[in-house]
């Protein structure tokens, strides 16, 4: 396990101009990772039906997006090991998207073969995270995204593409913006029809968002792009607010604040559904969604993991 460090991952200093920003998108979408980003680093083995009945309660609080499940070897994630099941059991509500991961075209078949209307595939800027993290190098797995979208487009299968460790990354350290910028331009002309940039493992601050996405937005239209930011750091709030104020109207988050990546040593898990929720609603943004019925999808993924929600908002309402 290799520690995060400071010093090593080198946090952006230089001013944000928050002056100068664009005004707030009137409407977000929140793609909700907990099913997938939230359970798969979780040590205690979540039955299937459990994880059904958390997404069917996910699917009743308005968010537009789950992200179900991962389409990958069951050896290296044991609890996507039931991702047929999961993706088949699914009580699918109308106007709701269910996408999967898939990190290869073994997982994309058995996606497909499962039901799945959507994937996702990932890459990501780091030979020693793309290591780790799928066993192979960025090349071989730029190359595996290829033939999923290959595949997926001749199916018909809309594809979301992540690049990770955008704002970092454990084994390297610090990431230079204009190689985030040409990973999510090449993912983007594979036929991704939306980029995710994940800040793995959270140690991003509004001053590095803002230089990565100056970069990125270069090369992908801004309303393709989507951000994913781990909270290790508390930074996770802060870093959104500079993507909004940038243009970005696409948000990942996780509820319960759930996950992280088995592969990103000491990385904590996603913003918190509730959390930014909050957030939003107290911007003007709309969102579809129902702050009271993410908390109650929280709170019961939380009973059945015997531990405490990471969500500052969930926390605070009990208190009240
Ligand atoms: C990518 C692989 C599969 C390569 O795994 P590998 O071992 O290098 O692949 P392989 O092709 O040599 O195959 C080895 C075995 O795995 C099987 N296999 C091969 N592919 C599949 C598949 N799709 N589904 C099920 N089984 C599969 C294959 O059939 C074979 O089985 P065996 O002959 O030994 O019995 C592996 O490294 C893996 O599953 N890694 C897990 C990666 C993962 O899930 N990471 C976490 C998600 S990414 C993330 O969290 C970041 C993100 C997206 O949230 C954004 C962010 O925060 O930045």
């Amino acid at each position: 396990v290799v520690p995060l460090s400071l010093s090593r991952l080198r946090p952006a200093s230089q001013a944000v101009a928050v002056s100068s920003v664009n005004p707030l998108p009137k409407q977000v979408k929140i793609v909700e990772v907990g099913p997938r980003d939230g359970l798969q680093n979780e040590k205690l083995t979540v039955p299937t039906e459990v994880k059904l009945q958390f997404i069917d309660m996910l699917s009743e609080t308005g968010l537009p997006v789950i992200e179900a499940t991962s389409f990958v070897s069951p050896k290296w994630i044991p609890q996507m090991a039931d991702q047929a099941e999961v993706t088949q059991g699914i009580r699918k509500r109308p106007g709701v998207v269910y996408p999967v991961l898939a990190p290869n075209l073994k997982g994309f078949q058995a996606a497909v073969k499962a039901g799945a209307d959507e994937v996702a595939i990932f890459s990501t800027v780091s030979e020693l995270f793309a290591m780790k993290n799928a066993n192979c190098s960025v090349e071989e797995s730029l190359q595996r995204a290829e033939e999923v979208t290959r595949a997926a487009k001749a199916a018909g299968v809309r594809v979301r593409g992540y690049v990770s460790c955008v704002l970092g990354c454990p084994y390297e350290g610090h990431v230079s913006p204009d190689k985030v910028a040409q990973m999510a331009k090449h993912i983007y002309a594979m036929g991704c029809y939306e980029i995710s940039l994940g800040d793995t493992i959270g140690v991003g601050t509004p001053g590095s968002m803002r230089a990565m996405l100056d970069a990125v937005s270069k090369e992908v239209p801004v309303d393709r792009l989507a951000v994913h930011c781990h909270d290790t750091y508390g930074q996770a709030l802060a870093n959104i607010l500079v993507a909004l104020q940038m243009g970005v109207s696409v948000v990942d988050s996780s509820v319960a604040g759930l996950g992280g990546c088995p592969y990103a040593p000491g990385a904590s898990g996603n913003v918190a559904t509730e959390d930014l929720v909050y957030m939003l609603h107290g911007l003007g943004i709309h969102t579809g969604v129902d702050l009271q019925k993410v908390m109650d999808a929280g709170a019961f993924i939380c009973r059945f993991l015997n531990r405490r929600t990471s969500s500052k908002v969930a926390q605070a309402s009990c208190r009240l």
